[in-house]
């Protein structure tokens, strides 16, 4: 069986497929992504697309998604669709997600996160994505990142155009404080979390909240360094499995969503065996973690999520 059929259900009753198409790109291969989400979404069998406005992928995946719906290969909701909204449209997030639904030539998407809990000073446009003043630094503005938060449970609430809310980047202060102060607990957290980053209290936090958590860079991000873990590779020979379907089943076992990419259409199709873990092998692989941590995603001032 392949990982890509399991599913998970969010607070809000919707499922959500544990494994989701990762859609950062490098410049280079973006003549090559939409064959690539083809092979993911029909030769694969990925029935989940995590991007965001800031990605600059969206009216690609629009292209293939319009093309296979209007061919009847897929259906609309046969696919979950993440998108996000970046710190430079904080004030606007409805801005945000309208521009990701005419790029992604969708009505709703099953998911709408809050990429990062900052605000930048852009321009009502949200360009430039990233500002910076004259010595370089990002003009970041000292407002409270709720205020994006609140502008999203009207959009939730009020518009249809999406399914679900949640987050990404929070760290566990901010969970609280977010369910403190407003009403609608968020579906999912989307964090780094892997093997050498297991994040053990803010799962928890998550688990005792039912917050669906969203592991996003599994393989350590560019080059994949996490497969090479020795706990990763040491499972993997036990199962007789590759290296990524340890760092795959690691989330989508303990009931986590879990967002690889690959550029490599060979990978892509190949997908991810299901490994059924043991509870003590899960822990094993959070103990390297706790005795090994190390982070590969910083936000875009080059810091890690702030407390
Ligand atoms: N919310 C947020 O702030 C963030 C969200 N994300 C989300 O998470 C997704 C994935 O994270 P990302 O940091 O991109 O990286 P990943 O951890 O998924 O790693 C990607 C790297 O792994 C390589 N790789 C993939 N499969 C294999 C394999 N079987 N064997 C060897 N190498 C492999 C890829 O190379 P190749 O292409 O050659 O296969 C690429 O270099 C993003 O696309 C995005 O959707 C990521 C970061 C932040
Ligand atoms: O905010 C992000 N920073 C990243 C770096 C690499 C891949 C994805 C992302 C994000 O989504």
């Amino acid at each position: 069986m392949s990982a890509l059929n399991i599913d998970i259900t969010l607070n809000t009753g919707a499922k959500i497929p544990a494994v989701g198409f990762g859609t950062v790109c490098d410049e280079e291969f973006r003549y090559k992504f939409k064959d690539a989400l083809k092979v993911a979404i029909l030769e694969a069998g990925y029935r989940h697309i995590d991007t965001a406005w800031y990605y600059g992928t969206e009216k690609l995946i629009g292209e293939v998604l319009s093309e296979l719906i209007g061919s009847g290969k897929i259906k609309r909701e046969d696919i979950f669709v993440t998108t996000k909204v970046w710190p430079s449209l904080w004030n606007n997030p409805l801005k945000s997600l309208e521009t990701s639904l005419k790029d992604l030539q969708l009505d709703y998407v099953d998911l709408l996160l809050q990429h990062w809990p900052l605000a930048f000073d852009s321009g009502a446009e949200g360009k430039p994505a990233v500002p910076r003043d004259a010595d370089g630094n990002v003009r970041i503005l000292d407002v409270d990142y709720l205020e994006t938060w609140k502008k999203m449970i009207d959009i939730y609430k009020n518009t249809g155009k999406a399914k679900a809310i949640g987050v990404s980047n929070y760290t566990v202060a901010m969970l609280k404080r977010l369910l403190d102060q407003t009403d609608v607990v968020p579906a999912a957290e989307q964090v780094e979390l892997h093997p050498h980053l297991p994040q053990v209290e803010l799962v928890q936090f998550c688990k005792e909240h039912k917050i669906v958590v969203e592991a996003y860079s599994p393989l350590g991000s560019n080059g994949a360094p996490n497969l090479k873990i020795p706990v990763v590779q040491e499972l993997a020979t036990k199962y007789g499995v590759h290296p990524v379907d340890i760092l795959v089943n690691y989330h989508a076992q303990a009931g986590r969503v879990v967002l690889p990419r690959s550029q490599n259409v060979n990978r892509i199709r190949t997908g991810f065996k299901v490994v059924k873990l043991t509870a003590e092998e899960l822990k094993k692989l959070d103990q390297f973690g706790v005795e090994n941590p190390k982070r590969f995603i910083t936000d875009s001032l080059g810091k890690e999520p702030r407390l």
